[in-house]
C-alpha cells in the first residue's frame, strides 16, 4: 500500500503517492557534511561550505571498497532506495519535491550492480546545486563554480567520511564528473566508468543550454526544462509511446516543465548549466589528447545509441583516446537512457568488474 502524503512548495500544494519500497529497497538517512572555508580554482572562496550526501553499505576496515556516484544536472544525493515518510518531511522543500525514490534504485542497493553488501556507495550533491547543499538557491552571492571545484569538493568530503580511494561512476554531468575526478585525483581512482558524457562540452549541448537558460532568465523555467527534455530523449521513444494519441507527447512536456519549477531553482540550474558549458578536461592539461592519454585507472565508457546530446559515436572516440573500454546501451530513449535502462546499465557495471 502507497501512503498519500501532501507537500506545500511555496504556492503549490502537491498530492502524491510516497511510493512503498520493494523487497532490498535500502531506507536511506540524507546526512549534511559541514566542511568550512573552501577556495574555488577561480580564487574565491565559500565560507562555509555543506554537502548533502548519503551513504549505502559499511567501508570495509581496509577501506577499500568505496563507489562514489555523481549524479547528473538535476539529481541529488538521493541515488538509491525509498525514503520513510518522516525522512522525507524533514527535508528542504526542494528534496521533497524531488521525491521519495532513488534516481538510480535499481542499480545501486543489496545485490543489485553496486551491491551495498560488498560495497560502500557515497553519494553527494554538488555545491551550487538546491537539495541539501550550498549553493545559489540560498545565497544570491554564491560564486560560479566549475566541474572542477566540484570534485574537489567530492574528494573533501572523501577525506571527513575517511575514504582514501573509490570507484568513480557517474552519467551526463555526473560522467563529465567522474572523468574529472579521475583525472585530478589519479591516485584515489580505483576504477572508473562513464555513461553519456563528453570528456568537452560541444557546441551542440552547450546551444542547447543556451537556450534553456534564455527561457529560464525571462522567467520561464518550465519552457526551458521542457525544451531540454527533447534533447534528454529520442523521437522513437515519443513514437513508442504517444504515436496512437499524439497530444500525449505535448502533455508530457508541459508536465515534466511544471514539475521543474517545484523541484529545481532557476539559480542553481543557471549555475550548473554553465559550469557544464566550461567542462573540458584538457584545459591546463596539454589539450584534450593529452589528458586523456593521462588516464591511469582501469575505465569503461558507455555511450547510448540514441543519445542525441551527446552521441555515442563521441563516446566511444573518448573511450579511445583513453585507451580505455568502450560499451554501448541500446535505448529508444534518448540520453536518459543511463537512467532509464537499469538492467543494460547493470549488466555493463557487472561486466566491467563492480
Ligand atoms: C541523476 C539524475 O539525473 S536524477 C534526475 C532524474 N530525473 C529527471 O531527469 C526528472 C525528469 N524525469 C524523467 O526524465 C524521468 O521520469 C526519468 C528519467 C527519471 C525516468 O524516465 P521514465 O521512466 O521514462 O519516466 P517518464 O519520462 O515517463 O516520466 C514520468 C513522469 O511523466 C509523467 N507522464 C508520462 N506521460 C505523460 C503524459 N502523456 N502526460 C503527462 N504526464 C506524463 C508521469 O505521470 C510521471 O510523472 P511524475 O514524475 O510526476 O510521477
Ligand atoms: N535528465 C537528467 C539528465 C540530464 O543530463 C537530468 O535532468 O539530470
Amino acid at each position: 500500500m502507497a501512503t498519500l502524503v501532501y507537500e506545500e512548495i511555496g504556492e503549490h500544494e502537491v498530492r502524491a503517492l510516497l511510493p512503498e519500497p520493494a523487497a532490498g529497497d535500502l531506507r536511506p538517512r540524507p546526512r549534511r557534511a559541514r566542511l568550512g572555508r573552501f577556495t574555488l580554482e577561480g580564487g574565491a572562496s565559500l565560507p562555509a561550505l555543506q554537502l548533502r550526501y548519503e551513504t549505502y553499505g559499511a567501508l570495509s576496515p581496509a577501506r577499500d571498497n568505496a563507489v562514489v556516484v555523481f549524479h547528473a544536472l538535476t539529481g541529488s544525493a538521493h541515488a538509491a532506495g525509498v525514503y520513510a515518510a518522516e525522512t522525507l518531511a524533514a527535508l528542504s522543500p526542494y528534496e521533497r519535491a524531488f521525491g521519495a525514490r532513488g534516481w538510480w534504485n535499481e542499480v545501486v542497493g543489496p545485490g543489485r550492480a553496486l551491491d551495498t553488501g560488498r560495497y560502500f556507495v557515497v553519494s553527494m550533491n554538488v555545491p551550487g546545486s538546491c537539495y541539501g547543499s550550498s549553493g545559489p538557491h540560498e545565497d544570491p552571492g554564491f560564486p560560479q563554480l566549475s566541474l572542477r571545484d566540484m570534485v574537489r569538493a567530492q574528494a573533501a568530503l572523501l577525506d571527513h567520511l575517511g575514504v582514501p580511494a573509490a570507484r568513480v561512476v557517474g552519467g551526463s554531468m555526473g560522467g563529465m564528473l567522474a572523468l574529472e575526478f579521475a583525472l585530478t585525483f589519479p591516485e584515489r581512482t580505483q576504477a572508473l566508468a562513464v555513461f553519456a558524457a563528453p570528456a568537452r562540452q560541444g557546441p551542440w549541448a552547450r546551444a542547447w543550454q543556451h537556450l534553456q537558460r534564455t527561457a529560464a532568465r525571462r522567467g520561464d523555467l518550465a519552457l526551458g526544462r521542457a525544451l531540454s527534455m527533447l534533447s534528454y530523449r529520442h523521437p522513437a521513444g515519443f513514437e513508442q509511446r504517444w504515436a496512437d494519441d499524439p497530444v500525449q507527447a505535448e502533455r508530457y512536456l508541459d508536465h515534466q516543465g511544471a514539475k521543474f519549477t517545484r523541484r529545481f531553482s532557476a539559480a542553481s540550474y543557471a549555475l550548473l548549466t554553465r559550469a557544464m558549458d566550461a567542462h573540458d578536461v584538457g584545459r591546463g592539461r596539454g589539450g584534450l589528447e593529452a589528458a586523456l592519454a593521462r588516464l591511469s585507472a582501469p575505465a569503461i565508457f558507455v555511450g547510448i545509441d540514441s543519445d542525441l546530446l551527446y552521441p555515442a559515436a563521441e563516446v566511444r572516440r573518448t573511450a579511445a583516446a583513453a585507451r580505455s573500454e568502450y560499451a554501448e546501451i541500446t535505448s529508444a530513449h534518448g540520453h536518459d537512457g543511463f537512467l532509464i535502462e537499469s538492467d543494460q546499465v547493470s549488466r555493463i557495471l557487472r561486466a566491467f568488474g563492480f
